[in-house]
């Protein structure tokens, strides 16, 4: 394709995604069935293009403010991810004349909103709660892609030998610090074309989600609720750390995200989960299952703030005023799900959130009204399921991972024990 014409391309795409009334991974998807014949290095210097202009979205549309053309065209020029030389092919001199002025800008000398690139009622909690030094550090890692990490099927192989499997196929994969099943690899090999993951020997994680299911701990022959179950990432690992005995319940809203559970769990050889679509959290089937239930993971739907690096759109998609409605469903959602919990049993509430107003205050909310719940310790139950370091995983008590200190998506995620 000549350079111009892929140039404009990504002007339409960025145009569209840049509405942000959808998903961008929805309109990057929809973009590309519209245009079946872009090859696989075109698709992926739009995505990631497209990518870049979400993650600095301030300061690129601040840079965009001079130059000519439409404003489309320079945001694909300033936030381009393809190869610098070929870009140069599209340009008009007076055009290459711009960027080179804009690229020479140093970045220090620019307003800290064009160097966090957050809305300010993000930028201000999350400055308030790490301080200065913390704050960039995670703005930084925010703005970087996410490594892809792996969770081995310890149904199916250790992960020493899932490793040598990737080592004979050619990729690099290294055991992930923290979880005893991740394993983190560079780059994006074709993982659809390997055996390895046909055959459910692995899933992609985060390694910060395979955490969250080490909490929980479900044992051999449980009952085992996950509550928010969507496509069934922490429901895999659960039937697994179960080994497929016991029964664990698969429970979401959307029937939509339950269907697409099914081909992994075709996967990963599991027969001990019973997925089922719930018309609300107090649904009559939550009823019937009351104080029955060993184990219940709250996986709440949030505004998925702590996946930055993989969905930057979501800081501009999310509000205020979304946060304080996801607050509520948090609240009774948690509560639904605690009336399932037998004595003895545990209750875990987690979320991908960075923020106090989803987590810590949500989780002190339910602790206070709730004295028949006690506060585990995470890090001990994380240490009790062999996950290395427990102790610098955890903020009073809680779970809390963060991109810039521990590599892996925001999590938070607390733990109790239900006494009576
Ligand atoms: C954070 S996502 C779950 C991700 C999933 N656990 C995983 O690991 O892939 C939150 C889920 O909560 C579901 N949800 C929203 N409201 C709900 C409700 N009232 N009861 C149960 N699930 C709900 C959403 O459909 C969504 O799938």
């Amino acid at each position: 394709m000549h350079p111009n014409a892929l140039l404009e391309l990504s002007a339409e795409l960025i145009a569209e995604v840049n509405q942000l009334d959808a998903p961008a991974d929805s309109t990057v998807s929809a973009f590309f069935r519209q245009h079946k014949n872009l090859g696989q290095r075109e698709r992926a210097c739009l995505a990631e293009t497209v990518y870049a202009l979400l993650r600095e979205r301030i300061k690129f549309q601040n840079l965009a403010q001079s130059g000519t053309g439409s404003m489309h065209r320079r945001l694909a020029m300033l936030a381009w991810r393809g190869n610098a030389a070929f870009l140069r092919g599209a340009l008009s001199p007076a055009e290459v004349h711009w960027l080179e002025q804009v690229q020479a800008i140093d970045p220090m000398s620019l307003a800290s909103k064009m160097r966090h690139n957050m809305p300010e009622w993000l930028a201000e909690p999350l400055l308030a709660r790490l301080g200065d030094e913390e704050f960039w550090q995670l703005a930084t890692a925010l703005n970087e892609a996410a490594p892809l990490d792996l969770r081995v099927n310890a149904l199916k192989l250790k992960r020493e030998e899932a490793q040598a499997q990737f080592k004979a196929a050619g990729i690099e994969a290294v055991p992930t610090p923290y979880s005893p099943l991740g394993l983190r690899i560079d780059g994006k090999p074709a993982l659809h074309k390997l055996e390895l993951f046909t055959n459910g020997g692995v899933e992609v994680q985060d390694e910060g989600s395979q955490l969250l299911a080490l909490l929980l701990a479900p044992k051999r022959g449980e009952m085992v609720v996950d509550f928010c179950a969507g496509a069934g990432g922490k429901t895999l690992a659960l039937g697994a750390a179960m080994r497929n005995t016991g029964r664990l319940y698969a429970f979401d809203v959307s029937g939509h995200r339950l269907t697409a559970m099914k081909p992994r769990l075709a996967r990963s050889g599991l027969s001990n989960v019973y997925p089922a679509q719930i018309a609300h959290e107090r649904d009559d089937r939550i009823k019937r299952l009351a104080g029955k239930i060993d184990r219940v993971l709250v996986d709440a739907p949030c505004s998925g703030l702590g996946t930055l690096r993989r969905n930057p759109d979501l800081k501009w998609r999310q509000s205020p005023k979304g946060v304080a409605e996801l607050q509520d469903k948090q609240r009774a959602i948690l509560a639904s799900a605690a009336r399932l919990v037998k004595p003895g049993g545990r209750l875990v509430y987690a979320t991908c959130s960075l923020l106090d107003a989803e987590n810590e205050v949500i989780a002190a909310e339910f602790t206070a009204a709730h004295p028949e719940f006690k506060t585990l310790d995470a890090a001990e139950c994380l240490a009790k399921s062999q996950v290395e370091g427990a102790e610098g995983l955890t903020e009073a008590g809680a779970l809390r991972l963060w991109p810039h200190r521990h590599a892996t998506d925001g999590f938070f995620a607390v733990a109790w024990e239900r006494l009576a």
